[in-house]
Protein backbone atom coordinates (compact mmCIF):
# COMPACT_ATOMS: atom_id res chain seq x y z
CA UNK A 1 0.00 0.00 0.00
CA UNK A 2 0.86 3.50 -0.69
CA UNK A 3 0.34 5.54 2.15
CA UNK A 4 -0.60 9.64 1.77
CA UNK A 5 -1.93 9.82 5.15
CA UNK A 6 0.67 7.69 8.36
CA UNK A 7 -0.30 8.15 11.42
CA UNK A 8 2.43 6.89 14.04
CA UNK A 9 2.12 6.30 17.55
CA UNK A 10 0.05 9.51 18.64
CA UNK A 11 -1.25 9.72 21.69
CA UNK A 12 -3.49 12.57 23.31
CA UNK A 13 -4.96 13.32 26.84
CA UNK A 14 -7.58 15.67 28.38
CA UNK A 15 -6.59 16.02 31.84
CA UNK A 16 -6.54 12.27 33.39
CA UNK A 17 -8.29 10.65 30.35
CA UNK A 18 -6.55 9.13 27.61
CA UNK A 19 -7.93 9.82 24.48
CA UNK A 20 -5.88 8.71 21.95
CA UNK A 21 -3.79 5.36 23.35
CA UNK A 22 -0.64 4.75 20.87
CA UNK A 23 -2.88 4.91 17.77
CA UNK A 24 -1.04 4.72 14.22
CA UNK A 25 -3.16 4.33 11.11
CA UNK A 26 -2.67 4.55 7.14
CA UNK A 27 -4.79 6.13 4.63
CA UNK A 28 -3.90 4.57 1.27
CA UNK A 29 -3.53 7.11 -1.40
CA UNK A 30 -6.89 7.18 -3.80
CA UNK A 31 -8.55 5.17 -1.12
CA UNK A 32 -12.01 6.20 0.58
CA UNK A 33 -11.00 5.27 4.09
CA UNK A 34 -13.90 5.07 6.75
CA UNK A 35 -13.30 5.46 10.56
CA UNK A 36 -15.96 4.32 12.54
CA UNK A 37 -16.24 3.44 16.37
CA UNK A 38 -18.41 4.06 19.42
CA UNK A 39 -19.06 6.93 20.94
CA UNK A 40 -15.83 8.75 22.55
CA UNK A 41 -14.08 6.35 21.07
CA UNK A 42 -11.68 9.49 19.87
CA UNK A 43 -12.23 9.91 16.43
CA UNK A 44 -13.16 13.60 16.27
CA UNK A 45 -10.07 13.47 18.27
CA UNK A 46 -7.67 12.21 15.99
CA UNK A 47 -9.24 14.39 12.78
CA UNK A 48 -8.66 17.43 14.91
CA UNK A 49 -4.83 15.80 15.60
CA UNK A 50 -4.33 15.27 11.64
CA UNK A 51 -6.01 18.58 10.74
CA UNK A 52 -3.32 20.67 12.41
CA UNK A 53 -6.29 21.91 14.95
CA UNK A 54 -5.49 20.18 18.30
CA UNK A 55 -1.72 19.21 19.08
CA UNK A 56 -1.19 15.68 19.96
CA UNK A 57 1.05 14.98 23.13
CA UNK A 58 3.39 12.63 21.37
CA UNK A 59 3.72 10.81 17.80
CA UNK A 60 4.39 11.55 14.20
CA UNK A 61 1.74 12.63 11.51
CA UNK A 62 2.96 12.16 7.97
CA UNK A 63 1.81 13.34 4.36
CA UNK A 64 3.48 11.92 1.87
CA UNK A 65 6.46 10.64 3.84
CA UNK A 66 6.78 14.70 4.84
CA UNK A 67 6.65 14.79 8.29
CA UNK A 68 3.14 17.53 8.49
CA UNK A 69 3.08 17.03 12.61
CA UNK A 70 3.35 20.52 13.86
CA UNK A 71 1.66 21.88 10.68
CA UNK A 72 -1.41 24.47 10.92
CA UNK A 73 -4.28 24.18 8.98
CA UNK A 74 -3.54 26.90 6.84
CA UNK A 75 -0.15 25.17 5.74
CA UNK A 76 -1.91 21.76 5.48
CA UNK A 77 -4.36 23.85 3.26
CA UNK A 78 -1.68 24.89 0.86
CA UNK A 79 -0.30 21.29 0.59
CA UNK A 80 -3.90 19.93 -0.28
CA UNK A 81 -5.04 18.81 3.26
CA UNK A 82 -8.22 19.66 3.93
CA UNK A 83 -11.23 19.57 5.90
CA UNK A 84 -14.57 20.15 5.42
CA UNK A 85 -16.29 22.12 7.69
CA UNK A 86 -19.72 23.21 8.64
CA UNK A 87 -20.36 26.61 6.50
CA UNK A 88 -20.16 29.44 9.13
CA UNK A 89 -22.03 31.69 10.26
CA UNK A 90 -20.59 34.43 8.62
CA UNK A 91 -20.52 33.00 5.37
CA UNK A 92 -24.91 31.94 5.48
CA UNK A 93 -24.74 35.71 4.05
CA UNK A 94 -23.60 35.25 1.07
CA UNK A 95 -24.46 33.09 -2.19
CA UNK A 96 -23.64 29.81 -3.03
CA UNK A 97 -21.75 30.97 -5.84
CA UNK A 98 -19.80 33.44 -3.63
CA UNK A 99 -19.10 30.81 -1.22
CA UNK A 100 -17.17 29.10 -3.36
CA UNK A 101 -15.45 32.21 -5.07
CA UNK A 102 -13.75 33.00 -1.27
CA UNK A 103 -12.23 29.71 -1.00
CA UNK A 104 -9.14 30.10 -3.38
CA UNK A 105 -6.17 31.10 -1.12
CA UNK A 106 -4.04 34.48 -2.33
CA UNK A 107 -6.88 35.92 -4.60
CA UNK A 108 -4.64 38.77 -5.92
CA UNK A 109 -8.34 40.50 -5.71
CA UNK A 110 -7.94 40.90 -1.85
CA UNK A 111 -5.42 42.32 -1.86
CA UNK A 112 -5.42 46.58 -2.71
CA UNK A 113 -2.28 47.35 -3.44
CA UNK A 114 -2.50 44.53 -6.31
CA UNK A 115 -5.86 45.96 -7.15
CA UNK A 116 -4.60 49.39 -8.00
CA UNK A 117 -1.12 48.32 -9.87
CA UNK A 118 -2.65 45.33 -11.88
CA UNK A 119 -6.60 46.01 -12.18
CA UNK A 120 -6.69 43.26 -15.59
CA UNK A 121 -4.70 40.73 -13.82
CA UNK A 122 -7.10 40.89 -10.87
CA UNK A 123 -10.33 40.97 -13.45
CA UNK A 124 -8.68 37.76 -15.28
CA UNK A 125 -8.30 36.26 -12.01
CA UNK A 126 -11.40 36.90 -10.86
CA UNK A 127 -13.27 35.82 -14.12
CA UNK A 128 -10.83 32.71 -13.91
CA UNK A 129 -12.16 31.79 -10.01
CA UNK A 130 -16.25 32.62 -10.86
CA UNK A 131 -15.50 30.25 -13.92
CA UNK A 132 -14.28 27.63 -11.65
CA UNK A 133 -16.87 28.06 -8.73
CA UNK A 134 -19.52 27.52 -11.72
CA UNK A 135 -18.30 24.80 -13.01
CA UNK A 136 -18.36 23.33 -9.23
CA UNK A 137 -21.53 23.83 -8.93
CA UNK A 138 -22.38 22.05 -12.05
CA UNK A 139 -19.94 19.16 -10.58
CA UNK A 140 -22.21 18.93 -7.38
CA UNK A 141 -25.21 19.85 -9.11
CA UNK A 142 -26.30 23.30 -7.10
CA UNK A 143 -26.01 25.78 -10.37
CA UNK A 144 -29.74 26.18 -9.91
CA UNK A 145 -28.91 27.65 -6.57
CA UNK A 146 -26.16 29.43 -7.65
CA UNK A 147 -27.53 32.31 -6.41
CA UNK A 148 -29.14 31.38 -3.41
CA UNK A 149 -28.20 32.77 0.16
CA UNK A 150 -25.93 30.01 2.07
CA UNK A 151 -27.94 30.19 5.02
CA UNK A 152 -30.96 29.04 3.04
CA UNK A 153 -29.89 26.05 1.53
CA UNK A 154 -31.28 22.71 2.73
CA UNK A 155 -29.18 20.79 5.17
CA UNK A 156 -28.01 18.54 1.75
CA UNK A 157 -27.18 21.39 0.17
CA UNK A 158 -25.06 23.28 2.59
CA UNK A 159 -23.23 19.59 3.02
CA UNK A 160 -22.90 19.52 -1.22
CA UNK A 161 -21.39 22.94 -0.99
CA UNK A 162 -18.80 22.49 1.72
CA UNK A 163 -17.66 19.68 -0.76
CA UNK A 164 -17.63 22.22 -3.39
CA UNK A 165 -14.97 24.67 -1.06
CA UNK A 166 -12.67 21.78 -1.17
CA UNK A 167 -13.10 21.40 -5.15
CA UNK A 168 -11.85 25.37 -5.73
CA UNK A 169 -8.09 24.66 -4.27
CA UNK A 170 -6.18 21.43 -5.29
CA UNK A 171 -6.80 19.19 -2.53
CA UNK A 172 -5.55 16.04 -2.07
CA UNK A 173 -7.06 14.54 1.37
CA UNK A 174 -9.93 15.89 2.35
CA UNK A 175 -11.39 14.85 6.19
CA UNK A 176 -14.61 14.60 5.93
CA UNK A 177 -16.66 14.49 9.44
CA UNK A 178 -20.12 13.04 9.49
CA UNK A 179 -21.13 14.46 6.33
CA UNK A 180 -24.32 12.41 6.29
CA UNK A 181 -25.62 13.76 9.44
CA UNK A 182 -29.35 15.77 8.76
CA UNK A 183 -29.26 15.32 5.02
CA UNK A 184 -31.81 13.66 3.20
CA UNK A 185 -31.81 10.07 1.23
CA UNK A 186 -32.16 11.78 -1.91
CA UNK A 187 -29.31 14.78 -1.48
CA UNK A 188 -27.13 11.71 0.38
CA UNK A 189 -27.05 9.63 -3.03
CA UNK A 190 -25.81 13.00 -4.55
CA UNK A 191 -23.23 13.31 -1.62
CA UNK A 192 -22.09 10.02 -1.93
CA UNK A 193 -21.99 9.78 -5.72
CA UNK A 194 -19.71 12.90 -5.83
CA UNK A 195 -17.40 11.90 -3.10
CA UNK A 196 -16.84 8.64 -5.37
CA UNK A 197 -16.23 11.04 -8.50
CA UNK A 198 -13.95 13.50 -6.72
CA UNK A 199 -12.63 10.00 -5.90
CA UNK A 200 -12.10 8.66 -9.12
CA UNK A 201 -11.57 11.67 -11.35
CA UNK A 202 -9.73 13.75 -9.28
CA UNK A 203 -7.75 11.41 -7.16
CA UNK A 204 -9.03 12.84 -3.90
CA UNK A 205 -8.08 10.76 -0.80
CA UNK A 206 -10.57 10.68 1.83
CA UNK A 207 -10.65 9.91 5.52
CA UNK A 208 -14.49 9.70 6.50
CA UNK A 209 -16.08 9.93 9.87
CA UNK A 210 -19.39 8.17 10.05
CA UNK A 211 -22.18 6.83 12.64
CA UNK A 212 -24.39 6.25 8.99
CA UNK A 213 -23.55 2.97 8.28
CA UNK A 214 -25.18 2.75 5.15
CA UNK A 215 -23.28 5.66 4.37
CA UNK A 216 -19.64 3.72 5.19
CA UNK A 217 -20.58 0.46 3.51
CA UNK A 218 -21.53 2.53 0.36
CA UNK A 219 -18.47 4.19 0.55
CA UNK A 220 -15.82 2.86 2.27
CA UNK A 221 -12.70 0.48 1.73
CA UNK A 222 -11.30 0.06 4.42
CA UNK A 223 -13.12 0.67 7.61
CA UNK A 224 -10.89 1.21 10.63
CA UNK A 225 -12.77 0.43 13.83
CA UNK A 226 -11.39 2.90 16.65
CA UNK A 227 -12.33 1.94 20.37
CA UNK A 228 -10.19 3.49 23.31
CA UNK A 229 -8.37 5.77 21.33
CA UNK A 230 -7.04 1.89 19.66
CA UNK A 231 -7.66 0.84 16.45
CA UNK A 232 -9.59 -2.21 17.25
CA UNK A 233 -9.71 -3.41 13.64
CA UNK A 234 -9.66 -2.60 9.79
CA UNK A 235 -10.94 -4.25 7.04
CA UNK A 236 -13.92 -4.31 4.42
CA UNK A 237 -17.43 -3.25 5.83
CA UNK A 238 -18.31 -7.28 5.38
CA UNK A 239 -15.09 -7.73 7.47
CA UNK A 240 -15.89 -5.83 10.10
CA UNK A 241 -19.91 -6.64 10.13
CA UNK A 242 -18.28 -10.56 10.73
CA UNK A 243 -16.27 -9.46 13.48
CA UNK A 244 -17.96 -10.39 16.15
CA UNK A 245 -15.81 -8.75 19.04
CA UNK A 246 -16.56 -5.62 17.34
CA UNK A 247 -20.50 -6.22 17.20
CA UNK A 248 -20.99 -7.35 20.28
CA UNK A 249 -19.01 -4.52 21.93
CA UNK A 250 -19.29 -1.90 19.83
CA UNK A 251 -22.20 -2.00 18.28
CA UNK A 252 -25.25 -4.16 19.39
CA UNK A 253 -26.91 -4.35 16.31
CA UNK A 254 -25.78 -1.30 14.26
CA UNK A 255 -24.16 -3.27 11.53
N1 LIG B 1 -11.39 19.44 24.40
C1 LIG B 1 -11.66 18.40 25.19
N2 LIG B 1 -11.46 18.45 26.51
C2 LIG B 1 -11.73 17.41 27.32
N3 LIG B 1 -12.18 16.22 26.87
C3 LIG B 1 -12.40 16.09 25.56
C4 LIG B 1 -12.16 17.17 24.65
N4 LIG B 1 -12.45 16.74 23.38
C5 LIG B 1 -12.87 15.47 23.53
N5 LIG B 1 -12.84 15.08 24.82
C6 LIG B 1 -13.19 13.74 25.33
O1 LIG B 1 -12.44 12.80 24.60
C7 LIG B 1 -13.19 11.62 24.36
C8 LIG B 1 -13.18 11.33 22.86
O2 LIG B 1 -13.96 12.31 22.18
P1 LIG B 1 -14.10 12.35 20.60
O3 LIG B 1 -15.01 13.48 20.31
O4 LIG B 1 -12.77 12.34 19.97
O5 LIG B 1 -14.82 10.96 20.33
P2 LIG B 1 -15.60 10.49 19.04
O6 LIG B 1 -15.13 9.11 18.76
O7 LIG B 1 -15.46 11.48 17.96
O8 LIG B 1 -17.08 10.44 19.59
P3 LIG B 1 -18.47 10.78 18.84
O9 LIG B 1 -18.73 9.61 17.95
O10 LIG B 1 -19.43 10.83 19.97
O11 LIG B 1 -18.32 12.07 18.11
C9 LIG B 1 -14.56 11.86 24.94
O12 LIG B 1 -14.62 11.26 26.21
C10 LIG B 1 -14.64 13.36 25.06
O13 LIG B 1 -15.47 13.74 26.14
Amino acid sequence: MNPIIEVKNVSKAFGGLQVINNCSIEVAKGSITGMIGPNGAGKSTLFNIIAGTLPEDSGQILMDGEDITHDTPDQLFHKGLLRTFQIAHEFSHMTALENLMMVPPDQEGENLFSTWLKPSLVREQDAEVRRKALEVLDFINLSHVKNELAGNLSGGQKKLLELGRTMMTDARVVLLDEVAAGVNRTLLGDLVSNIERLNRELGYTFLVIEHDMDMIARLCDPVIVLAQGQVMMQGTIEQVRNNPEVVEAYFGNAL
